[in-house]
C-alpha cells in the first residue's frame, strides 16, 4: 500500500514541471570550495620588529598551506591528475597563489591601500618598511591596485587562481602532461566564461581577457623576487631569528633545488 502511495506520489496528474539536471557550473564549484579568510595570530603586545613580523607571516602561511592544499584536492580535475603531479603543481604555485590571494583580499578590504594579510595582520606603509622587503610589498600592493582598476570579479580572481596553480610546471613535463593541459585549457575557458559575464560585447570581453592574462603573467616576475627572498630567509633563519613552520620547512627545502638548478619552467600567456 505504501508503495501505492509512493507510486501515486511520484505519478504526475496534470502538465509535469521537467526540472533539467544541470550540474553545479565550474565557478559555482570554486565559489564553494574557497578556503575561509585565516588570523595569524600575531601577537600586538611585541614590537613591530623584523623578526616578529615575518615570523608571524611564516606562521600564517602555513595555516594558509593546509587549507590550499585541502582545497586543491576538491578542485574539479585536479584529483585526476597523478599523485606526483598534484604535489608537484603545488610545491611550484604556493607562493603565486598566497600572493594572488594576498592582493585579492588588500583589494577587498582595502581597497588596495594596505596588504591585508589578515583581518589580524594588516600591512601599512610602516610596517612594509619595517619588514625589510619593502619592494615586494610595493610590487603586490600595485597588484591589488590593478584589481581595483578592472574592478576585478570574484569569478575572474577564482578561474585566474586556478591557471596560477597549473603555471610552473617540471622542465622535463609532468607525469600525465595531456591530462594537465586538458584542465590548463578547461580553465582558461572558465576565465573566458568569467570575463565575458563581466562585458557587454565581445570586443570588451577580448580586450579584458587580454588584460587580465597580462596581469597573470606579471604575478610571476613579482613572485620570483619574493622567491628570491624567501630562500634567503630560509638559509639565514637562523641568524635572522625567522621562525619557519614545518610546512615551510617541507615545501621550502624540496623547491630550492629545483628552482635554483633551473628545472621548473613558468607558462606564460604573452611574449616578453
Ligand atoms: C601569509 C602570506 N600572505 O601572502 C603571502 C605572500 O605574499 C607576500 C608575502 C610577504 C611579502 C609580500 F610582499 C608578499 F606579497 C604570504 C606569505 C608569507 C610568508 C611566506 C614565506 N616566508 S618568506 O620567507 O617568503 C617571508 C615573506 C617571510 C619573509 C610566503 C607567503
Amino acid at each position: 500500500e505504501q508503495n501505492a502511495s509512493v507510486a501515486n506520489a511520484l505519478v504526475p496528474h496534470g502538465p509535469g514541471v521537467v526540472t533539467p539536471f544541470l550540474p553545479p557550473s565550474i565557478c559555482s564549484v570554486l565559489e564553494l570550495i574557497e578556503p575561509e579568510e585565516v588570523y595569524s595570530g600575531y601577537d600586538n603586545t611585541q614590537p613591530d620588529t623584523t623578526d616578529h613580523l615575518l615570523s608571524s607571516l611564516n606562521r600564517l602561511a602555513g595555516k594558509q598551506m593546509v587549507r590550499m592544499v585541502k582545497w586543491a584536492k576538491v578542485l574539479p580535475g585536479f584529483q585526476g591528475l597523478p599523485i606526483e603531479d598534484q604535489i608537484t603543481l603545488i610545491q611550484y604555485s604556493w607562493m603565486c597563489l598566497s600572493s594572488f590571494c594576498l592582493s585579492w583580499r588588500s583589494y577587498k578590504h582595502t581597497n588596495g591601500q594596505m596588504l591585508y594579510f589578515a583581518p589580524d595582520l594588516i600591512f601599512n606603509e610602516e610596517r612594509m618598511q619595517q619588514s625589510a622587503m619593502y619592494d615586494l610589498c610595493l610590487g603586490m600592493r600595485q597588484v591589488s591596485q590593478e584589481f581595483v582598476r578592472l574592478q576585478l570579479t570574484y569569478d575572474e580572481f577564482l578561474s585566474m587562481k586556478v591557471l596560477l596553480l597549473l603555471s610552473t610546471v617540471p622542465k622535463e613535463g609532468l607525469k600525465n602532461q595531456p591530462a594537465f593541459e586538458e584542465m590548463r585549457v578547461n580553465y582558461i575557458k572558465e576565465l573566458r566564461r568569467s570575463v565575458g559575464k563581466a562585458t557587454n560585447n565581445s570586443g570588451q570581453t577580448w580586450q579584458r581577457f587580454f588584460q587580465l592574462t597580462k596581469l597573470l603573467d606579471a604575478m610571476h616576475d613579482l613572485v620570483g623576487n619574493l622567491l628570491d627572498f624567501c630562500f634567503y630567509t630560509f638559509r639565514e633563519s637562523q641568524a635572522l631569528k625567522v621562525e619557519f613552520p614545518e610546512m615551510l620547512v617541507e615545501i621550502i627545502s624540496d623547491q630550492i633545488p629545483k628552482v635554483e638548478s633551473g628545472l621548473t619552467h613558468t607558462i606564460y600567456f604573452h611574449k616578453k
